[in-house]
């Protein structure tokens, strides 16, 4: 989607995307699996000799073709989990860290807290260890040579009986001690696995991985309010990944407003996924309205068609924000970032100033 898309109600000039780029962004709703752009995709099936299956698409561009038509959440998750199954060694995964990484930096990412789904590998007969070392040489990378702040949060499969998703917190604790994963999340099918089903796994890891454990779970993308709810109150998670449908109970939202849970919205991947058809319809205006806070985050970008700055720009030609509400947005995501409060703070100044120098350009 871009300036050009018929449905765009504001212009994007060249001014504000450069505006949009170059505002400090905090990323919270990125699965590094997710990451994984067709191109890279073939050849590390070949380098790895991983046999597709039969009925998957043969080169990028088909691939690109059949990401363009995902029916809902479910249909999108048959291909991730086929996608992933390429990644071997701890330089694929490192690999395809670093690529993202990258990518951040390039959108004006300051801080990047990023999902990976152990359950996805260690299924397939990975090592976690395999997995975290790829993921954290590449972390380490991105603080030394991008300036980059990051943290890595695991995320339990909701489609996996419960026993297994225990077994994995256990098998992770090690991880969670050294600081090499800083939180805990909750992804793939939402219906019908309501977040009460994981309130054991979350109180265990509260007890057992040290008090700054980030605590964090996708709710209310296709599941309805009550999903929120519980994740509230049973998981006691302090943020809402997706959380769109908040906006059906207005005591939801007075409530994420109150206890200020922000929620971590990716725009693209609600039209790809058919949660809403049109960016457009996002309650986003509400939620200002209310006070929720909210980033904005690009969730699967290879699947889905655009990184973080992508999701940005497409927010900007259906909302046509102005720059304060902009630096208000990204504020919301320093804010709701697993960060020290000097680092908010150095996040926040960088803000001020590129709002106070785009304004001599733009308004
Ligand atoms: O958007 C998502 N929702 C649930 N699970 C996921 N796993 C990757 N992306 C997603
Ligand atoms: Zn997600």
């Amino acid at each position: 989607m871009t300036q050009t898309d018929n449905k765009a109600k504001h212009e994007c000039s060249k001014e504000m995307h450069n505006f949009l780029k170059e505002l400090p962004k905090c990323e919270h709703h990125v699965h590094l699996e997710g990451t994984l752009e067709p191109d890279l995709l073939f050849p590390l099936a070949k380098r790895n000799k991983i046999e597709l299956p039969a009925d998957f698409p043969k080169t990028p561009e088909e691939l690109h073709i059949r990401y363009d038509n995902f029916e809902n959440l479910d249909d999108f998750l048959h291909f991730y989990y086929i996608g992933m199954g390429v990644l071997i060694t701890e330089q694929d995964f490192f690999d395809l860290a670093w690529s993202y990484f990258v990518k951040a930096k390039n959108d004006g990412v300051w801080h990047a807290e990023t999902f990976f789904d152990p359950q996805g590998h260690t299924e397939r007969g990975i090592k976690m260890e395999t997995v975290v070392n790829g993921f954290n040489r590449a972390a380490e990378k991105a603080q030394a040579e991008l300036g980059i702040s990051t943290k890595l949060i695991m995320c339990l499969l909701k489609h996996l009986p419960v026993p297994n998703g225990m077994e994995t917190l256990k098998a992770a604790t090690g991880f969670y001690k050294q600081g090499l994963i800083h939180g805990l999340g909750l992804d793939s099918s939402e219906l019908p696995f309501p977040p009460k089903l994981f309130t054991e796994c979350y109180s265990y890891a509260a007890e057992n991985f040290g008090e700054d454990v980030g605590l964090t779970a996708h709710a209310g993308e296709e599941g309805g309010p009550e999903y929120i709810t519980q994740t509230l109150d049973l998981l006691k998670a302090t943020r809402i990944d997706h959380g769109v449908n908040s906006y059906k109970d207005d005591a939801v939202m007075e409530r994420l407003a109150r206890e200020n849970v922000m929620l971590t919205l990716c725009p693209l991947s609600n039209v790809k996924l058919q949660v809403v058809e049109d960016v457009a319809e996002l309650p986003v205006m509400k939620w200002l309205e209310v006070g929720v806070p909210f980033s904005i985050n690009s969730d699967d970008p290879a699947y889905f068609g655009g990184y973080i700055l992508d999701n940005y720009v497409v927010m900007h030609t259906r909302f046509g924000f102005d720059l304060n509400t902009w630096g208000k947005i990204a504020k919301f995501g320093v804010d709701g970032s697993w960060i020290s409060s000097e680092r908010k703070k150095k996040i926040h100044e960088k803000i001020d100033d590129v709002v106070a120098n785009y304004k001599k350009l733009i308004e």
